[in-house]
């Protein structure tokens, strides 16, 4: 029996048990098996496939959103709209996968849009290019999921579920978990707190699963099976995804009205150019980029050039941004704006920074 086949059984298996507190146990046990198998099928091991070729766009500007959704959800037409001139998407061809990259400038930023052609269907059974797409998407500071007003609900779920068996996880933390494979010891196994999901024993033979025999685990936080699996295999991705309903003007505006309430969602039409803008905001907002602008001794900020940086940088990173030792000549820096309760207020290296700061830094003489 292929691996295809094997996950197909569990699968069956998994919907098949009713879920209660007495099928938890077995139920925990085929979700391992189930991780597994999928592990197996997405990163075989030896020389199945060529490594590193194929499909590699390069990165380019401050960030990278990756598009997903069902074929003619309106993908390319967004990118025509929001994304610079054709000529200059260069369109990256290999075997049957074309990878468009388009490039948005943003508040001074560079963002780079990628559409991944209908990737995502069939890739967690490792059906043809869908692995290589998968690697790309798993390089995305945000992922961009394109859906169709005018379709059922049940699309979104479909690739909610293909992201999730290729172990992206979307909208959720790393679980509060410790796990640290060990030489020898066996197994010990505490928490900081009552679970309700997993015990001992199921822990216990889950590793046993994994042909883990000496390891520590520390369980912070209430977690259940799946998120003890993903600390265990350690590859998963932790992605943020905002939801795009496109052709919203094909809809009613009570429909509109429900998937707009949504959390992480925004609605648009792409070919009547209805909230794109806001789109675009919204992806700077989940990218978490902000501006912090320079400024020299006497003269007016450098309100053209700012640094694009993540939300929650400090002075010590702008210093660092700017040249490689001005943190080590740093005295002190003067910092306009929200982050500071005067303006302008002295503050050291470790002081967080806010969208749209202005930051002088004084070296130390
Ligand atoms: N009503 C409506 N139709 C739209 C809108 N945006 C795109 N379409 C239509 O949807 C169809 C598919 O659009 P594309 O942009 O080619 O979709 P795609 O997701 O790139 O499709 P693939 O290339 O197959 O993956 C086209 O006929 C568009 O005219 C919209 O905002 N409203």
């Amino acid at each position: 029996m292929g691996i295809t086949e094997k996950i197909a059984e569990v699968e069956k298996e998994i919907s098949r048990t009713q879920k209660n507190k007495a099928t938890e146990y077995h139920l925990g046990l085929l979700k391992a098996k189930l991780a597994r198998y999928r592990v197996m099928l997405l990163e075989p091991v030896g020389k199945a496939g060529p490594k590193g070729v194929g499909f590699d766009v390069v990165r380019s500007g401050d960030a990278r959103v990756a598009m997903i959704g069902f074929p003619s959800v309106g993908k390319s037409t967004l990118l025509s709209k929001t994304t610079e001139t054709k000529s200059e998407v260069a369109g990256y061809e290999f075997t049957t996968l074309t990878c468009i990259p388009g490039k948005i400038n943003y508040n001074g930023a560079q963002i780079q849009l990628l559409d991944l052609p209908g990737i995502i269907e069939g890739a967690s059974q490792g059906k043809g290019r869908g692995r290589q797409v998968i690697a790309v998407a798993k390089t995305a500071d945000l992922i961009l999921m394109m859906l169709d007003a005018t379709k059922p609900l049940r699309q979104r779920e479909l690739l909610e579920a293909e992201l999730e068996a290729v172990g992206i996880r979307v909208n959720t933390h790393k679980p509060n978990i410790y796990f640290k494979v060990k030489k020898g010891g066996g197994i010990s196994f505490n928490s900081t707190l009552k679970l309700t999901h997993l015990n001992e024993r199921l822990v216990y033979q889950i590793l046993h699963d994994y042909k883990i025999h000496n390891a520590e685990v520390l369980v912070r936080e209430d977690a259940t099976v799946d998120q003890l699996i993903d600390v265990i295999l350690g590859n998963r991705k932790y992605i943020n995804c905002l939801y795009c309903y496109n052709k919203i003007d094909a809809i009613s505006i009570p429909e509109m009205d429900n998937l707009a309430r949504q959390a992480n969602t925004v609605v648009v039409s792409c070919e009547s150019d209805l909230n794109l803008e806001y789109l675009i905001d919204q992806l700077w907002h989940h990218l978490s980029l902000m501006r912090v602008y320079t400024k020299k001794r006497g003269e007016f900020p450098d309100f053209d050039g700012g640094l694009i940086l993540k939300r929650g940088t400090t002075v010590a990173d702008v210093c660092k941004a700017l040249h490689k030792s001005l943190a080590d000549e740093f005295n002190y820096a003067l910092v306009w704006g929200t982050s500071t309760k005067h303006s302008p207020q002295r503050v050291g290296l470790t002081h967080v920074l806010e969208d749209e700061d202005v930051v002088q830094v004084v070296k130390r003489k």
